[in-house]
């Protein structure tokens, strides 16, 4: 089981746009177009099930917000940062 990182390790290795809320990591992508964001949320699950580690996905209009935790460790792993690392490669 992969440890929970402290805050400070979190905010260190967190890439551009992601942002610590608690023990969750967060990101907002924008687009010009709603369905380019209902296809980059498929995207996202796409990656999710392929590694079999799933972000809680919010569709708005013209944004995706993306949420990482680690459910049964109960905070932020590397599990949650490599899978940021894959779904930013989507976008
Ligand atoms: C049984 C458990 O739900 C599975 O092992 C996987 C599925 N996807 C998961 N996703 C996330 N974000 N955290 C988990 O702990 C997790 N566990």
């Amino acid at each position: 089981m992969a440890e929970v990182l402290s805050p400070d390790e979190v905010d260190r290795q967190l890439g551009a746009g992601w942002e610590r809320d608690d023990d969750e990591i967060v990101r907002v992508y924008e687009f010009d177009d709603y369905l380019d964001g209902v296809a980059f949320a498929a995207s996202v699950g796409e990656v999710a099930e392929e590694e079999f580690h799933h972000p809680e996905i919010t569709i708005r209009y013209e944004a995706v917000e993306v949420r990482l935790t680690s459910h049964e460790e109960g905070g932020i792993t590397e599990k949650d940062l490599r899978l940021a690392d894959l779904f930013d490669d989507e976008f």
